[in-house]
Parts: structure tokens; sequence; C-alpha cells
């Protein structure tokens, strides 16, 4: 029988340091023959990638739950194609976002409401969870400041929104077991932090 892979997900506000995290956990499982993927969100599969496009596209005009089933979508697709058949072949999955992710930006960030986004995931996911979450915080300002390229759909949507979404994950942390880490750490601190809590056997 082949042991089935462990799912990470890397959860935090843009600019937290989720992707450069993401790439020093790929080296380390590397680094031990562990084999893995890494994916991220939204996006990850060809259909995911064009709803990716859909979704950050400043253009593009979006209610508030067409948003939310979208990124759904894109994880439906994403679980279906890549992580679960991973996972069952005893690979690893480092995933830069999860469901978490609509919780907070759509169920607090838009107020749509937590349950329902859950609802909705858990149609999307059929129930799929990690086994360890790690929630890189940053405040707001700084999170902000270290995007330094052209602003996204979502990314322009200001201080007060993103305000909202630090919080949620706050709040959100206890609820789901997320590992909380401080992101005004340095690079190496927080890799360490993350390796720490790394559950190799
Ligand atoms: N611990 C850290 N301290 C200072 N800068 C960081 C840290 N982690 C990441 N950065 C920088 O912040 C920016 C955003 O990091 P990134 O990993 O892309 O964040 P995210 O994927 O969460 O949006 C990048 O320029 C990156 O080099
Ligand atoms: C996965 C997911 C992402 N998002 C947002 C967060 C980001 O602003 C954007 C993804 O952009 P991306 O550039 O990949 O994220 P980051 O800036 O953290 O590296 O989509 C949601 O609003 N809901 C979701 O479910």
């Amino acid at each position: 029988m082949v042991l089935r892979g462990k799912f990470i997900v890397i959860e935090g506000p843009d600019g937290a340091g989720k992707t450069t995290q993401s790439k020093l956990l790929s080296q380390f499982l590397h680094s031990k023959g562990i084999k893995y993927l890494y994916t991220r969100e939204p996006g990850g599969t060809k259909t995911g990638d064009k709803i990716r496009d859909i979704l950050l596209n400043p253009e593009s005009k979006i209610s508030n739950m067409a948003e939310c089933l979208l990124y759904a979508s894109a994880r439906a697709q994403l679980v279906n194609e890549i992580i679960q058949p991973a996972l069952n072949e005893g690979t690893w999955v480092i995933a830069d976002r999860y469901l978490h992710s609509s919780i907070v930006y759509q169920g607090m960030g838009l107020d749509l409401g937590i349950d329902i986004v859950e609802d909705i995931n858990k149609i999307a996911t059929t129930g799929l969870m990690p086994d360890v979450t790690f929630l890189i915080d940053l405040d707001t300002n700084t999170s902000l400041g270290r995007i330094n390229r052209s602003k996204d759909r979502i990314e322009s949507r200001g201080e007060v929104y993103f305000r909202k979404v630090r919080e949620g994950y706050l709040n959100l942390a206890e609820k789901y077991g997320m590992i909380k880490i401080d992101g005004n750490k340095s690079v190496e601190e927080i890799s360490l932090e993350l390796i720490k809590n790394i559950p190799l056997k």
C-alpha cells in the first residue's frame, strides 16, 4: 500500500511571504528525498489558469457571489486534477493558498458570510483538508508595501479591505488549527519555523 502524501497549506495576506516560503519548503522536502509538488491558487491547472485571468483582471465585472464561486471552481479543478491524485500516489503537496483564502477574502472581506463560503468549498474540495496549515501573519502596511508590481483586481481593493483580510485570518486561525508565524521575522527564521512543524513521520 502506498502511504498517502502530506498536504501542507501556506496562507496569509498578499505580500506576507507565502511564495518565498513555499520555495524554501520545496527545497527542504527535495533535500529529504520527498516527492512533492507545488500549487498556487487561483490556478494550477489549464482551466484554473483561465479562471485566474478572469478573477484578477481589473477589467472584469464580477459579483461577490460569482467571485466566490469562481475561486471555488478553480479549486475544485485543482483538487480533482492535481492535489488528490498526487496525495493518493504518495506525493506531498505544498499549496500556496487553499480554501481558507476564500473564507477570509470572500466570506469576511466581502461579507458573504463564513458559513456559506465554507459550505461551497466543502463541496468544491470534496472535503479534502490539509494535514498542516501555516498562517504567515503580517500587518497590513508592511504586507501591502511589499507589493511592488501593478495591482490586480483584488489588490486594488485598498487598505480597509486588507485590514479585514488580516483580522479575518487571525480570527479563523484557531478554528482551522493554523500555525501562526510572525511574517516580520527574517526569511530564514520563518523557514526554520515551518520546517520545525512539518510532519516528517
Ligand atoms: N520575511 C521577509 N522579510 C522581508 N521581505 C520578505 C520576506 N518574505 C518575503 N519578502 C519579500 O516580500 C515580497 C512578497 O513576498 P512573496 O513571497 O511573493 O509573498 P506572497 O506570496 O505572500 O504574496 C517579495 O519581494 C519577497 O522577496
Ligand atoms: C485562493 C484565493 C485567492 N484570493 C485572492 C488573494 C490574492 O489577492 C489573489 C491571488 O493573487 P496572487 O498574486 O496569487 O496572491 P499573492 O499576492 O498572495 O501572491 O486572489 C481570494 O480572494 N480568494 C481565494 O480563494
